[in-house]
């Protein structure tokens, strides 16, 4: 087993909810990079997008990908984290990266009514497809691939439990 796993995927792939629930399973601990930069910043994720900006943003994802160390530890990310080619070394060279998988049409209906995130806040579904599109190459390039659709959490982390262990 590696000593640090990154989840990637999309927005409502469930890499929080997954990454939670494996670390629970395999006594690793968790650390979100979303919940890192909200609370080194003390604002939302929806406040640092309006306030200070995406760019911004991406900055702080790059620093947390940089501090967060350590062994048995699994680290959920944002969706967006695989578009820095400096952020796609960093994380290959500190450890292995997992993808969640699922096509849009789930991920938009898991993610019905949420307001968290900004980047699907009042967007036709024309121009959200094409930022799902425009990062499945990127994603594609993870070390482990696991397809989520029709699975429940436990199924997922079930699976995964049984390929980090292989
Ligand atoms: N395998 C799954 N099947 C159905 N719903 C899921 C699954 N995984 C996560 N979800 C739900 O999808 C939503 C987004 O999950 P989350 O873990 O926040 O995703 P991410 O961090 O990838 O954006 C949550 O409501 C979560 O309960
Ligand atoms: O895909 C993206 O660019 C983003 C995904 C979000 O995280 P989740 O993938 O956990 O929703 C969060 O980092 C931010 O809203 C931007
Ligand atoms: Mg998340």
């Amino acid at each position: 087993m590696s000593h640090q796993y990154y989840i990637t995927g999309f927005m409502g792939s469930g890499k929080t909810t997954i990454g939670q629930a494996l670390a629970e399973k395999i006594g690793y601990r968790v650390i979100d990079t979303d919940q890192w930069i909200e609370s080194k910043e003390h604002m939302s994720i929806s406040e640092i997008f309006e306030k200070k900006g995406e760019a911004y943003f991406r900055e702080l994802e790059t620093q947390a990908l940089k501090e967060i160390r350590g062994e048995r530890t699994i680290i959920t990310t944002g969706g967006g984290i695989v578009k820095k080619g400096r952020n796609r070394e960093i994380m290959s060279s500190q450890g292995k990266v997992i993808y969640l998988q699922a096509d849009l049409d789930e991920l938009l209906r898991r993610l019905e009514g949420d307001e968290t995130r900004p980047l699907l806040q009042q967007q036709e579904k024309d121009k959200v497809q094409k930022l799902y599109e425009s990062r499945l190459d990127l994603y594609e390039q993870a070390d482990i691939i696991v397809n989520t659709v029709g699975k429940s959490v436990l199924d997922i982390v079930r699976e995964l439990e049984l390929i980090l262990k292989s």
